[in-house]
């Protein structure tokens, strides 16, 4: 039987692909598209085609804007309307500063009968690029919209897994940034890889504490989206949040590192929003807190190590 009967998405035809969002990520998931054969069209703000001429026919739309631009964006692209059966993938990091809330919840408010499916996992654009192959996990309300997009990405270099906790594997690559940056600070100040391993261990239980407080699953947080970009980003000097973290170790002002960044570490404005939830919810997240203080300038690296190791002793959980 043809399985595309049963579907309102019909997986093995080419299909007409916007991405939103020319940075770096946007521009490797076109090329994965494009080696699938499907008809893809990049808007950005800074290039020729226009967004209604981006979105003219596409079947999907995925955003790949940085957390800043989502808000202006989902307003863009509201003004210009979608057709009702359109999918909407996101694939930013990051948290709304203002409503707290994650980029596909502000995706499924502004278009809530909308199929809105999130792409997160280990996904370092420089190493795909590369044609080395990667896995992620696509994940939305609709599980039959999840599973479309998994056939419409899935190749022998991109290998994508469903998943039917949405929020979790979005929450997973948001709260990892952080992580990422105290795995840099770590690394930068040669603290050793039982240090690193106690970090990632330590760091992976605030995600689930955070998460679940949030409403996600805490199983998710084991997956590729969790662990495996935990993994991925506080192991790599690709990686841009670790790169912020590495080079705070060696005393260099946020300014100037933020000035030389290639591309946008998510893990700064991240950390912010994830302290201030978490003090009003009194969820205990020390090590995100010590990276909130080393951003804005409070401690210093070596403080933040300190303030670590010497609070009050407990039980693993
Ligand atoms: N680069 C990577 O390896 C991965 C990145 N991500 C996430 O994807 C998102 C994008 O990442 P990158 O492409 O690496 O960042 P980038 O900094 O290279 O690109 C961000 C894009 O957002 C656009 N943008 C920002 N504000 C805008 C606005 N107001 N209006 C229109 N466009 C706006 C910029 O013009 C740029 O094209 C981030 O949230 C990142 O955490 C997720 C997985 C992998
Ligand atoms: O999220 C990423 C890989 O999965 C990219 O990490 P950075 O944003 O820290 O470069």
């Amino acid at each position: 039987m043809n399985s595309n009967l049963l579907s309102p998405f019909p997986s093995d035809t080419p299909i007409a692909i916007a991405i939103v969002g020319g940075g770096v990520w946007g521009q490797t998931l076109a090329q994965l598209a494009g080696d699938r054969h499907h008809q893809v069209k990049i808007w950005s703000r800074r290039g020729d085609l226009t967004l209604p001429e981006a979105l003219a026919g596409a079947s999907l739309v995925l955003s790949a804007v940085s957390m800043k631009g989502v808000k202006p964006v989902v307003e863009q692209v509201q003004a210009c309307g979608l057709e009702p059966s359109t999918v909407i993938v996101t694939v930013t990091k990051g948290l709304d500063p203002s409503d707290r809330i994650t980029p596909s919840q502000l995706w499924q408010q502004a278009f809530p009968q909308h199929s809105v499916v999130v792409l997160a996992g280990p996904n370092l654009s420089k190493e795909i690029n590369q044609g080395l192959p990667a896995a992620t996990t696509v994940a939305s309300q609709n599980p039959q919209a999840a599973q479309w997009v998994q056939q419409v990405f899935s190749s022998s270099r991109f290998r994508v897994y469903t998943n039917d906790d949405p929020l979790g594997v979005e929450l997973g690559g948001t709260l990892k940034n952080v992580l990422a940056i105290a795995a840099g600070v770590c690394d930068g100040l040669h603290l050793g890889t039982n240090a690193k391993a106690a970090l990632l261990t330590r760091g992976l239980t605030e995600m689930i504490r955070i998460g679940t407080h949030w409403g996600a699953k805490p199983e998710t947080f084991y997956g590729l989206s969790g662990l495996g970009d935990l993994l991925a980003t506080c192991n790599s000097p690709l990686s841009r949040n670790y790169q912020v973290g590495y080079q705070l170790a060696q005393e260099k002002p946020l300014w100037e590192i933020l000035d030389h960044l290639e591309g946008t570490a998510e893990g700064i404005n991240t950390t912010e929003v994830l302290v201030q939830l978490a003090q009003t919810h009194h969820i205990p997240i020390p090590i995100c807190t010590q990276v909130d203080l080393l951003l804005q300038g409070k401690i210093s690296p070596h403080q933040a190590v300190h303030a670590l190791m010497l609070r009050d002793i407990k039980p693993e959980s």
